[in-house]
């Protein structure tokens, strides 16, 4: 557990994508060949139970409500009005009209039509990704909002994950997961329509097959097996730390948890701490690091570029401005990573495996995309005319510079 800093970046190495791209390339064909079918029998297969129906019907959706604990309906409430106004405020979704004086330039944003979205439901059920994915969709003015998630022993969708999806506002529920679904969602079945965009997290399996489908369909990121890194020093408390790693090491055996600190005290009591509270998950993924100092320790977290990081040091917040990779950051003592997981508001639908080099997490973005546009004047066609129609002939495209040129032409 306390490893050597040569160790550290080999973790990268761990999840071999093109491996499960290959385990998932023939359930996705079978899909794709057999539809509703290939779903029936993966899903026996993988998830050991027959569906009781493919999509969820509007009556199940609605008993589900009796069946939930009113305390925890009121838990989704509160993660819900958190999630809408963290994601209302942030959206950058703004259409610019610029009034240049001779023309107008502007960039005008509109919803993907139809998104589906991944709800994991192997090992743990995840109605709080049905609220960090249906939200911002919402906000974003997505129409068709579709959720794929595994059945339950019986078979159907567990009550509270369908009261997440109800109140997060989705238009259609599936019950299949793993590949199967990811493929249903692509490229449709009798039963599933196919969508515009995938997103949302899940195992190995789930994040290889939206890697395959992406040359078909847009997808969000690869947001797989949770990850945390913890940058510390002596001011940290190690039962903090231990449980902040723990936490994410429960999602999942391929789940994975660094600690970076300067303090060895402090790295011999989280791994004291952690052997004793966590002997049932995957402790051989949590890697504590003794380091020289916390710059080098952003340095080595800026390259592991984690899904992720909690900063609990002194002048923690000083240091936000030297991350230059993570998904999401968690400053000081009171950021428990759980309460970004469900309720302090910004999204837990994260880039993981370094992927956070060059995705960000899930917002109201994700389910938009922009155009831009332009109106000129004559004058400004006067103005930039000239230049088009030699950046045109030195291209080598004649009828680019003639489009202009015939109407400069014209008085
Ligand atoms: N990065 C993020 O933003 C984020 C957020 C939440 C959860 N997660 C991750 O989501 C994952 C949830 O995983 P899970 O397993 O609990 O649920 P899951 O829904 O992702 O996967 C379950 C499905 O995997 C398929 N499967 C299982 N074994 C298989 C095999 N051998 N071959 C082919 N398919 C197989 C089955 O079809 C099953 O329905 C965890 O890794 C967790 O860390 C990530
Ligand atoms: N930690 C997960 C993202 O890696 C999100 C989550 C959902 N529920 C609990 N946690
Ligand atoms: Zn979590």
């Amino acid at each position: 557990m306390i490893v050597s800093k040569s160790d550290i970046l080999s973790i990268r190495k761990k999840i071999d994508w093109d491996f499960y791209i290959e385990k998932v390339k023939p359930i996705v064909e079978e899909v794709k060949r057999r539809g509703d079918e290939a779903l029936i029998e993966f899903t026996m297969k993988f998830d050991g139970v027959r569906q009781k129906y493919l999509r969820v019907p509007k009556e199940e959706i609605d008993q589900a409500y009796d069946l939930v604990d009113d305390e925890i309906i009121d838990a989704l409430e509160i993660a819900r009005e958190n999630i809408e106004r963290f994601h209302s405020i942030t959206a950058v979704d703004r259409d610019i009209k610029i009034d240049f004086g001779d023309c107008i330039l502007g960039k005008r944003y509109t919803p993907i039509e139809s998104v589906g979205v991944y709800i994991p439901g192997g090992r743990a059920s995840y109605p709080s990704t049905a609220l960090m994915a249906g939200i911002p969709a919402k906000i974003a003015g997505v129409e068709r909002l579709v959720a794929c998630t595994p059945p339950d022993e019986s078979g159907g969708v567990k009550p509270l994950t369908l009261v997440a999806c109800d109140l997060a506002g989705f238009d259609e529920i599936y019950v299949v997961g793993g590949a199967q679904a990811i493929a249903g969602m692509a490229y449709g079945t009798e039963t599933i329509e196919p969508v515009e965009k995938i997103v949302g997290p899940g195992n190995v399996y789930v994040t290889a097959a939206k890697l395959l489908v992406q040359k078909d369909v847009a997808i969000d990121m690869p947001a797989g097996p949770s990850e945390i890194l913890i940058i510390a020093d002596e001011t940290a408390n190690p039962k903090y730390v231990a449980f902040d790693c723990l936490a994410q090491l429960e999602h999942d055996p391929n789940a994975l948890a660094i600690v970076l600190t300067t303090s060895k005290d402090l790295a011999e009591n989280v791994e004291r701490i952690a052997n004793a509270e966590g002997g049932s998950l995957n402790l051989e993924n949590l890697k504590i690091v003794i380091v020289e100092s916390i710059d080098e320790a952003l340095e080595l977290s800026n390259k592991i570029a984690p899904e992720h990081l909690s900063i609990v040091c002194e002048n923690a917040e000083k240091l936000l401005e030297k991350v230059k990779n993570a998904g999401s950051v968690f400053i000081g003592e009171f950021s428990p990573v759980a309460c970004g997981d469900y309720a302090s508001g910004t999204n837990h639908i994260l880039p993981t495996s370094g992927y956070a080099r060059i995705y960000s997490g899930l917002s109201v973005e994700t389910f938009m995309k922009h155009m831009t546009y332009q109106i000129l004047t004559k004058s400004a066609l006067n103005r930039i005319g000239e230049a088009v129609i030699r950046l045109a002939k030195a291209e080598g495209l004649e009828f680019h510079a003639k489009s202009v040129e015939i109407r400069l032409k014209e008085e």
